[in-house]
């Protein structure tokens, strides 16, 4: 299942830049010099420790916290410049896919796709809004849990459907936060399956936060590693992996072991 790690620079600007970046909250300084380029059609999978500031990285790239210093720029524009028209603008083109699926308890799956469709996209017809679903639906491998309600779906399939829901969008940047937690190995593996999946169909570029290293190993172009408010490396699997830093090597026997 590993995949070719191949690196993915075009000559593209990149869909998210990164640099400079530094956040402190109070006396605790949690980021302290980012820089990331994301490419047109990259998977950049994200490790670090519990409290390491992943989801604070991910908050500034979609403008819900500001930057001390540094500059994030998506899609070409500038994040903490955006008013919040704009903002939410931008924020239609970036697909979250949370941990805990994030679906609409008292809807069924076919409202729970139709309803960011139409909220967002006006002046469909009830056919479109239809086929669009069942196309998010086909896409994850779901489609004959239309009628059904969240609770009669599985963890896995709760995920799936969960990134059906932003699939309808057409992201252009998707974000997955710890995809695979608390999955079985089988399904993580289809979830693993399904990012790929999302990626060479839907075009789109990843930011994949995970501590499970057989997910980053295998959906991942890049792997960067966040350590002490930096990225201590970036680069392939292989290339993070075989190292003679003690504390990376810990990190992974950690993760392995888990
Ligand atoms: N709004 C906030 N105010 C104060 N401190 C915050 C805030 N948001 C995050 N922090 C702190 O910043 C640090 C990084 O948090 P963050 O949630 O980014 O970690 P993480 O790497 O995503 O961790 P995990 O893997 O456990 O989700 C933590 O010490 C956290 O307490």
């Amino acid at each position: 299942m590993e995949r070719e790690n191949r690196h993915i620079v075009n000559d593209h600007a990149p869909v998210i830049s990164i640099s400079g970046l530094f956040k402190s909250f109070g006396e605790l300084p949690v980021l302290q010099g980012i820089d990331l380029n994301l490419y047109e059609g990259e998977n950049i999978a994200i490790l670090g420790k519990s409290g390491s500031g992943k989801s604070v990285l991910i908050k500034m790239i979609v403008g819900l916290l500001l930057p001390d210093k540094g500059l994030v720029t998506v899609l070409g524009q500038n994040v903490a410049a955006l008013n919040r028209k704009a903002l939410d603008r931008l924020r239609l083109h970036i697909g979250f896919s949370f941990q805990n699926s994030a679906l609409y308890d008292s809807m069924n799956v076919f409202q729970n796709l139709a309803f960011p469709l139409t909220m967002n996209v006006k002046h469909l017809n009830r056919l479109q809004v239809t086929r669009a679903v069942e196309e998010a639906l086909e896409a994850v491998g779901l489609r004959d849990k239309i009628r059904e309600m969240p609770s009669d779906l599985s963890g896995g399939q709760r995920k799936r459907i969960g990134i059906a829901r932003t699939l309808i969008l057409k992201p252009k940047i998707m974000l997955y936060d710890e995809p695979t937690s608390g999955l079985d190995p089988v399904t993580s593996a289809d979830i693993i399956e399904l990012i790929n999946l999302v990626q060479s169909q839907y075009h789109t570029s990843s930011l994949i936060i995970t501590h499970d290293l057989t997910c980053a190993k295998n959906t991942a172009n890049r792997i960067a590693m966040l350590s002490k408010g930096k990225f201590s490396k970036i680069g392939s699997f292989d290339e993070l992996f075989v190292t003679d830093d003690d504390q990376l090597k810990a990190f992974f026997n950690y993760n392995f072991l888990q």
